[in-house]
C-alpha cells in the first residue's frame, strides 16, 4: 500500500501518541474511544491509523500491514521484536513490571525455602526469565487480564503485572514484592518499510524524536 499506516491501540497509547503525531503534522480525524472504525483517516491523505489490540501492534508492523506503531516494552518483550526496528523510546505509558502477592503472604520466606510458586501472568516470557535468573522454581499460568484476581481466587500464589499508581493492587489487598522492569512505550518501524519508504518515514521519525526530546 502506498502511503503510511500507523498501528495504535486505543486508550492510553492513542491518547499519549496524539501530541507526537501533532508534532509531525498528523491529526487523526476520529477518536477510537467514540468511533467503532478500525481504520482512521488523518488530515494527511497519505497517512492513516489502524486501531488494534495493544499486544497485536508488533504483529501488524512485523508483517508490514502497518509501517509504524507504538508498543509497550512489556508487549515487545513478549513478541520478541522480530522484523522490527525500535528507534525511539517515547517515554509514554510509563509503569513498572512487578511481582505482587496477597497482603500477609511471606514471599521472601517462600522463595528462600525453595517452594514451587504458582505465578499467574500475561507476561510469560518476562516472568520465566525473571524467576529463572533468581533460581526460583515457578509454575506459570497464562492469563489475558485481571491478573489481580488470580491470588484472591486461589489460582496462583503471586502475579507478574504492570503497576503504575498502585491503586489496583491496593484495591485488591495485594502488595508489590519485586520490581522486574521499568516499562515505557517505543516507536516501532517495519524494517523493510524503513528502506522502501524512507523519504516519507524519516520526517515523521525526526518529528517524534524532536517532540520526545522537548
Ligand atoms: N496502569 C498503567 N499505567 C501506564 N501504562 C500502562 C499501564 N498499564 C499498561 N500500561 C502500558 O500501556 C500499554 C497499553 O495498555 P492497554 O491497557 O491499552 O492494553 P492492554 O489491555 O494491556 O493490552 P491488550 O488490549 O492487548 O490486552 C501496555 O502494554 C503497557 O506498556
Ligand atoms: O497501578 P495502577 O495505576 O492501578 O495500574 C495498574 C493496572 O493498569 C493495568 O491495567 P489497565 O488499567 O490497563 O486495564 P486493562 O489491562 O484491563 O486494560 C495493569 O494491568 C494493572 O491492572
Amino acid at each position: 500500500m502506498n502511503g503510511i499506516t500507523i498501528a495504535l491501540s486505543k486508550g492510553r497509547i492513542f491518547e499519549e501518541t496524539l501530541p507526537l503525531l501533532a508534532a509531525a503534522g498528523i491529526v487523526p480525524q476520529e477518536n477510537p474511544e467514540t468511533s467503532r472504525k478500525l481504520i482512521i483517516a488523518t488530515n494527511r491523505p497519505d497517512v492513516r491509523v489502524v486501531v488494534v489490540r495493544a499486544s497485536d501492534v508488533p504483529t501488524y508492523v512485523q508483517y508490514g500491514a502497518a509501517d509504524l506503531g507504538v508498543a509497550g516494552r512489556d508487549v515487545l518483550i513478549e513478541h520478541g521484536g522480530e522484523g522490527l526496528y525500535q528507534p525511539l523510546d517515547l517515554n509514554i505509558a510509563r509503569c513498572r513490571m512487578m511481582v505482587a502477592v496477597p497482603e500477609g503472604f511471606d514471599y521472601e520466606n517462600a522463595v528462600r525455602q525453595g517452594a514451587r510458586l504458582k505465578v499467574a501472568t500475561k507476561y510469560i516470557n518476562t516472568a520465566r526469565e525473571h524467576f529463572a535468573a533468581k533460581g526460583v522454581h515457578v509454575d506459570l499460568i497464562k492469563l489475558y487480564g485481571s491478573m489481580e484476581l488470580a491470588p484472591l481466587a486461589g489460582l496462583a500464589d503471586a502475579i507478574v503485572d504492570l503497576v503504575s499508581s498502585g491503586g489496583t493492587l491496593k484495591a485488591n489487598r495485594l502488595v508489590a514484592v519485586e520490581h522486574i522492569l521499568d516499562i515505557s512505550s517505543r516507536l516501532i518501524v517495519n524494517q523493510a518499510a524503513l528502506k522502501l519508504k524512507h523519504a516519507q518515514l524519516s520526517p515523521i521519525l525526526d518529528a517524534f524524536t524532536g517532540a520526545v526530546a522537548a
